[in-house]
């Protein structure tokens, strides 16, 4: 692995303040055991050529952080999107906890406000707060996420500029108009995108890990630059969780509570028909 500048790396979207850029083209992000555990079986697993390189924990200023490949570093001032995959963005367990024991969030009400004023019940609006998952729930309905199974979270293209306000992007017209300013209307890396999620579809209809865990609020992370390179990664396995011993998931049957499915292949599914109807017939 050869040095890389820190100014190699850029963010798209998600919590601010996680992640430093490390040595040698690594990128270090704040601990999650959970996230740790996914990765560990991940290299072990036929997606690994899908996934981040991981390269154990490192502690910073009394913080711990999971080392993983900086995606950026074989890319020339690359195209970055992010791509929230799955019909639902919470887990099972984060619903059982909100009946359990709810805990109505202001953060989350102000959040919603500022998109649709109109948009919280009468008591959510007496307590100023709403649930996590009320708010998870509103924000898939309102996007892509329920009706097409994956939502553009963001993309920055490489002349830099910024595209975050997807929050209301639902129709696969709006996504298809979001699609093609991301590649500039270039048909060659929409080929690229395909041949590489046509690839990670056959895998993932083949890994052991995919079968086995309920993969919930990850994202694709699509990659291209001016030289027509592109790539796609599966990023982000905070709230991938593995399940009990005797259930597995196809990742395709529509979600009812309790039985863990989230959509992912679904959405994929739909992502790469849009796409491919985004490029002439062969
Ligand atoms: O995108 P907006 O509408 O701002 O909502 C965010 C995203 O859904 C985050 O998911 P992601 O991390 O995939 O971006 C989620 O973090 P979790 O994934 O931890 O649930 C946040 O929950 P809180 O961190 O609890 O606020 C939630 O507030
Ligand atoms: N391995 C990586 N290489 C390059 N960029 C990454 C990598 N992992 C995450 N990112 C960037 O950070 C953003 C947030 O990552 P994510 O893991 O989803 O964080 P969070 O859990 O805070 O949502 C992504 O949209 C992407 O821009």
């Amino acid at each position: 692995m050869t040095p890389k500048k820190p100014e190699q790396w850029l963010q798209v979207v998600g919590h601010a303040g996680s992640f430093h850029v490390g040595d040698y083209g690594t990128l270090l992000k704040k601990f999650c055991e959970g996230e740790q555990q996914c990765y560990l079986r991940l290299m072990e697993d036929v997606l690994r050529p899908f996934v981040p390189a991981y390269h154990g924990v490192v502690q910073r200023d009394e913080q711990n952080y999971n080392i993983m490949d900086n995606l950026l570093t074989h890319f020339n001032r690359p195209a970055i999107m992010d791509c929230k995959m799955g019909s639902r963005t919470y887990l099972e367990a984060e619903l059982l906890v909100a009946r359990e024991r709810p805990q109505p969030r202001k953060d989350m009400f102000e959040k919603m406000v500022a998109v649709d004023p109109e948009a919280p019940t009468d008591q959510e609006r007496a307590q100023q707060a709403v649930l996590k998952t009320r708010y998870m729930q509103w924000r898939e309905t309102l996007s892509s996420t329920t009706s097409l199974g994956f939502r553009i979270e963001g993309f920055r293209k490489s002349n830099e500029e910024c595209h975050t306000n997807f929050k209301r992007t639902k129709s696969r017209e709006q996504v298809v108009e979001a699609l093609d300013n991301f590649v500039d209307s270039n048909k060659h890396i929409v080929w690229g995108y395909l041949r590489r999620l046509k690839k990670l579809r056959q895998i993932l209809e083949a890994s052991d890990f995919f079968r086995t865990h309920e993969v919930v609020g990850s994202s694709l992370l699509f990659l291209h630059d001016w030289t027509g390179r592109t790539g796609v990664w599966m990023i982000d396995f905070g709230k991938t969780e593995a399940l009990p011993a005797h259930l597995t998931l196809d990742h395709r049957t529509p979600w009812v509570d309790g039985n863990r499915e989230d959509g992912y292949l679904w959405g994929l599914d739909n992502l790469i028909d849009i796409l491919t109807n985004m490029v002439p017939l062969t």
